[in-house]
C-alpha cells in the first residue's frame, strides 16, 4: 500500500501498539532547554531513574541568554537560576551540554540542523512547539510537554496517539521579494489558527521543493502557529547536501547506508491524506500581521479586512485585538512609522535570513528612530555572518550585531520592547505582550524587515 512520509517515519518507531489505543514511539533525538526541562529532571531524581540514552539528549540554554556579555554571569536572578539548572542537570545525568559562549550554543532549533544531530527520518522531540522546524529534513519532529521530557529522559521513547495528515501543496513559483515566511504567514491566514489542528502537515509542490534547507526551516516552524502537531518536508538533494559534512552527521559507509534510506522516505504515488490543501505561489506577496494572532494577516499591499467570522465572539476579540495593535479595519498599514526591528529567533535568525537583511540594506543606513536588534540563531551564525563580511555591511548601514539566542522572540530576557512601541519582527508569535507588556508586534519576513529598518515605516521591499 502506498505510505506517506509521515506514516513510514512512525510506522518505522513503533516499539508497541496499545490496541484502539496510541502507540509507544521510540525517539532518535531529544534536545532539551532551560525552560521545559527542570522538573523533568526533578522526577528523574526523585523516582531514581538515570537517562537512558544520554547520548540522543543534547541540551542548550536559549530562551533567557542575554544577548550581550555573555561571558559576564546573567544579572537577572530567574535568568540566571534556570540557566545553572540547566548546566547542573546535563552534568549530574551525563548529557550533551552546548552551554553558553560554547562555540555550538543557540536556538535549540537553529543549532541541531547545522550540527547535523537532526537528521531525515528520525523522530524528534522537544519541549518546545517550535520542535516542528527539524520536519524540514524530512524528520517527524514535534513539541512535548515537561512530563512527556521526562518519559523521554527515562525510556528515550514516548507514548502518542497517531495524529490526522494533511499535504499541502504550494504549485507554481513564487514572485520576487517573497520569502518562506510569507508562504508561511500567508498559508496561516488562509487556514486560520486552527485549521490544522489535530493534523500532521507535509508540505509539497514546486515552491516548496524550490527552497533552500533554511527556508523550509522557517516554513516547517510555523506549522504550529495553525494548530497543526508538526509540519514535515520529503527530503531530496537539497537536504542531503545540507546534512553532508555535518559534525554529527553519518560518515563513508554510515552515510551511504543512511543515504539509500532516506531516499525511501518520499510520500509514494497514490498515498492518501485525511486532508488535501493547494495554493498557488503566485497568489503569495510579501506579508505582513495587523492583529495579535499569527494568522490575522495580509499582503502588505492590502487593507486591513473586516472581522471573519462574523460572529459576536469572533467580532468582539477581533476588535480587542485591532485596538491592542492601534490598528482600525480598512486601513493599509504601508506608511505606518515602526519604532523597533527584530531579526532572529528560530523562525528568521540563520544565515540566509542576515544576508537577505544585509543584501538589502547595504548601501542604505538605518532610519534613525529605529532600535534594531539583529540576534543570531547561533554562534555558528555568527560565525558565517563574519567570514562573509555581513557584520561590515550591518555596521556601516548603522545596524549592531548581538549575542545569539530567543531574544525580543519572547522577551524573557532584557530584550524587550517598550509598551506602546511598534516592532516589526521576523518571529513567529505576535500575542498581546509577547515581545514585552504592551508591545505591539507586526510578523514579517527579513525583507520587510529590512524595509522597515531604513525607511523608519512599513514598506514593501519590493519598491525601494
Ligand atoms: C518556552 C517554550 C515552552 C515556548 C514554546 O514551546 O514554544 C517558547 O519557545 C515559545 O516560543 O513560546
Ligand atoms: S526563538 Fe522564539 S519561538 Fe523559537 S524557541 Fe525561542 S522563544 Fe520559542
Amino acid at each position: 500500500m502506498p505510505k506517506t512520509l509521515f506514516d513510514k517515519i512512525w510506522d518505522a518507531h513503533v516499539v508497541s501498539h496499545i490496541p484502539d489505543g496510541p502507540d509507544l514511539l521510540y525517539i532518535d533525538r531529544h534536545y532539551c532547554h532551560e525552560v521545559t526541562s527542570p522538573q523533568a529532571f526533578d522526577g528523574l531524581r526523585r523516582r531514581g531513574i538515570k537517562v537512558m540514552r544520554p547520548e540522543r539528549t543534547v541540551c542548550s540554554p536559549d530562551h533567557n541568554i542575554p544577548t550581550r556579555h555573555q561571558d559576564l554571569p546573567i544579572t537577572d536572578p530567574v535568568s540566571r537560576n534556570q540557566v545553572d539548572t540547566l548546566v547542573r542537570n546535563a552534568s549530574e545525568f551525563g548529557l550533551t551540554l552546548f552551554g553558553l559562549m560554547h562555540p555550538k550554543n543557540g536556538i535549540t532549533h537553529v543549532i541541531g540542523p547545522e550540527n547535523g544531530l537532526t537528521l531525515p527520518g528520525q523522530t524528534l522531540v522537544c519541549g518546545d512547539s517550535h520542535t516542528s522546524t527539524h520536519g524540514a529534513l524530512g524528520a517527524l519532529a514535534f513539541g512535548i510537554g515537561t512530563s512527556e521530557v521526562e518519559m523521554v529522559l527515562a525510556s528515550q521513547c514516548i507514548i502518542q496517539t497517531k495524529p490526522l495528515k494533511m499535504r499541502i501543496t504550494v504549485d507554481g513559483k513564487l514572485s520576487s521579494g517573497v520569502t518562506a515566511k510569507d508562504i508561511a504567514l500567508y498559508i496561516i491566514a488562509r487556514m486560520t489558527t486552527g485549521g490544522a489542528t489535530g493534523y500532521f502537515v507535509e508540505y509539497a509542490g514546486e515552491a516548496i521543493r524550490s527552497l533552500s534547507m533554511e527556508e523550509r526551516m522557517t516554513l516547517c516552524n510555523m506549522s504550529i502557529e495553525m494548530g497543526a502537531r508538526g509540519g514535515m518536508i520529503a527530503p531530496d538533494e537539497t537536504t542531503f547536501a545540507y546534512v553532508k559534512g555535518r559534525e554529527f552527521a553519518p560518515k563513508g559507509e554510515e552515510w551511504d547506508k543512511a543515504l539509500a534510506y532516506w531516499r525511501t522516505l518520499p510520500t509514494d504515488d497514490g498515498a492518501v491524506f485525511d486532508s488535501e490543501i493547494h495554493f498557488n505561489a503566485a497568489d503569495i506577496e510579501p506579508r505582513i500581521t495587523f492583529g495579535t494572532n499569527p494568522g490575522m494577516g495580509i499582503g502588505i499591499t492590502e487593507r486591513i479586512p473586516a472581522p471573519q467570522p462574523e460572529d459576536e465572539q469572533g467580532r468582539i476579540s477581533y476588535d480587542k485585538s485591532l485596538s491592542y495593535m492601534g490598528f482600525r479595519t480598512g486601513e493599509y498599514l504601508i506608511g505606518t512609522p515602526v519604532d523597533y526591528v527584530f531579526l532572529g529567533s528560530c523562525t528568521n535568525g540563520r544565515i540566509e535570513d542576515f544576508r537577505a537583511f544585509a543584501g538589502y540594506v547595504k548601501g542604505k543606513k538605518k532610519a534613525p528612530g529605529v532600535t534594531a536588534w539583529l540576534v543570531p540563531g547561533s554562534w555558528s551564525v555568527d560565525r558565517q555572518i563574519r567570514e562573509e563580511g555581513i557584520d561590515i555591511i550591518l555596521e556601516e548601514a548603522g545596524f549592531e550585531l548581538r549575542q545569539p539566542g530567543c531574544s525580543a522572540c519572547l522577551a524573557m530576557n532584557d530584550d524587550k520592547i517598550p509598551a506602546g512601541k511598534l516592532a516589526v519582527s521576523t518571529s513567529n508569535r505576535n500575542f498581546e505582550g509577547r515581545q514585552g507588556p504592551g508591545a505591539r508586534t507586526i510578523l514579517a519576513g527579513p525583507l520587510v524587515a529590512a524595509a522597515a529598518a531604513v525607511t523608519g515605516k512599513i514598506t514593501d521591499p519590493r519598491t525601494l
